[in-house]
């Protein structure tokens, strides 16, 4: 007789593991509508067994054992939302080895392990979905390999990191302080288990990782992405910012010029006008620019419980079918094309400088004459007094240059005696091609 239900076993049930339980409770018959089986969630794996947990009904599924589920011959899907990269890998890798198809939130592992992953599930047949793992509930992966699979991608930017959005939101929207936003969105369950991740833009550079990837269809790496987080954002920065008519996010770029690629994950100044620039909260969003297409974006919430676990069930959802039709682990497409990576000097942008110098005649005069040097001309300059007037802050917005000009003009600057120091350095978006 034919199989009614399809046997899970969840590894995790933190925050998106307790979303996963939730909506598969919540939605069970309009599941099985889709799909024609029951999803029946068989065991657990957790890391304390006597923890309180928030979902009842589950309690006499969970398991500290991973054989509980790795070795168990029914289970025939494995969700993965521990996190991390050890012992996940081995849990992913030991699932496919058994036949097991697997859904997984897990960015880190994906940025890093992902073709070895994929390798292991095409070997075996089985199905390996990401979705979560970027841009939370946007259901961005899907749409980069099936609705722009006929275009030419050129140009991915994104906010993809839900924890910084919320904190430069609130820094920029109520004047907040850095470390108080953090512990809120942390409380919110928006954060990695390390926030350094999160804040030091070491999270978003793994989802930018993911997106060029599929998006260009590449092979891009992690170490081939230039990151930068926010802690060194000051409300200082963002005031000034304002000033100047900007937003400044946390913002990931994935750009393409003929065939060279940069990817980057760094503070942003985007102006106001910019869609992205009113992208506020725990909310993501990914813009992207294709030859034939032209200007897309994708919106909605990048973290949490329940929006996390509608893109990990909606990964489920196609495993399930994928089995009906008898078509599991045919539907990834390895990248094909060549890596060619930009040098510095390829890589162009506008920049935000603010620097503090000695309040003497001539010197502003000093810092425009280095920065034409190196060919960089200026769009718009505020000069103030700084330190009781013994002191000026010099707030300039460039045209563009290359990040190898910029990259000596601090370097020099650092080493003049008129300045005392360069308080900031950030991209601003805008100016260049599509
Ligand atoms: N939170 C979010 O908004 C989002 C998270 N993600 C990703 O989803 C994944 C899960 O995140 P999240 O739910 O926030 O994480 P949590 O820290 O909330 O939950 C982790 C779960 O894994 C269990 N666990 C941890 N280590 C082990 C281990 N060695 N063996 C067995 N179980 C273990 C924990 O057990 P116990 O409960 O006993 O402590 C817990 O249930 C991560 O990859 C994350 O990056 C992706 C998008 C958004
Ligand atoms: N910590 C991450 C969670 C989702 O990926 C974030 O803040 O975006």
């Amino acid at each position: 007789m034919e199989k009614q239900t399809i046997k899970l076993g969840l590894l995790g049930f933190g925050t998106v593991g307790t979303g996963v339980v939730r909506i598969i409770q919540a939605h069970q018959e309009d599941l099985q509508k889709q799909t024609g089986l029951g999803i029946e969630i068989t065991k657990i794996l957790v890391q304390d067994a006597e923890k309180s947990r928030n979902i009842v009904a589950m309690e006499g599924k969970l398991t500290t054992n991973p054989a509980d589920i790795l070795e168990d011959p029914e289970i025939e899907v494995v969700v993965e939302v521990i996190g991390g990269i050890h012992p996940a890998k081995d849990f992913i890798l030991g699932a496919l080895e058994r036949g097991k198809h697997v859904v997984t939130a897990n960015k880190d592992l994906m940025a890093l392990h992902g073709a070895e992953i994929l390798k292991k599930a095409q070997e075996k047949g089985c199905d390996v979905f990401y979705e979560a793992s970027v841009a939370g509930g946007i259901p961005i992966l899907r749409a980069l390999v099936e609705g722009f699979s006929s275009d030419r991608i050129t140009k991915m930017m994104g906010i993809v990191n839900g924890t910084t959005n919320y904190i430069l939101s609130k820094m920029s929207q109520e004047g907040a302080e850095y470390a108080d936003v953090l512990k809120e969105a942390q409380a919110l369950g928006y954060a990695e288990a390390n926030p350094t991740s999160d804040v030091e833009g070491y999270d978003a550079a793994r989802k930018m990782a993911i997106l060029a990837t599929l998006g260009f269809r590449v092979p891009m790496k992690l170490e081939d992405v230039d990151v930068k987080g926010i802690s060194g954002v000051s409300k200082e920065d963002i005031a000034y910012g304002k000033q100047l008519g900007y937003e400044v996010k946390l913002l990931g770029l994935a750009r393409r010029d003929a065939e060279a690629i940069e990817v980057s994950v760094q503070p942003t100044m985007i102006p106001k006008s910019h869609p992205l620039a009113s992208v506020n909260g725990v909310f993501n969003a990914v813009y992207v620019h294709g030859e034939a297409v032209g200007e897309t974006m994708f919106y909605g919430p990048g973290a949490g419980e329940l929006p996390t676990a509608t893109a990990v069930v909606s990964d489920l959802v196609t495993v399930v079918k994928n089995r009906k039709l008898g078509v599991n682990g045919r539907g990834m497409v390895a990248p094909y094309k060549e890596k060619i990576l930009k040098d510095d000097s390829q890589k162009l942008s506008k920049y935000f400088l603010r620097i503090v110098v000695a309040d003497k005649r001539g010197v502003l005069a000093q810092i425009t004459q280095l920065l034409a040097d190196k060919n960089i001309s200026l769009e718009q300059v505020i000069q103030q007094p700084y330190n009781n007037d013994k002191e000026a802050e010099i707030i300039m917005i460039t045209h563009l240059s290359s990040k190898s000009d910029m990259d000596g003009v601090l370097a020099y600057m650092e080493q003049m005696d008129i300045v005392t120091k360069v308080k900031s350095c950030y991209r601003v978006e805008g100016g260049e091609q599509k």
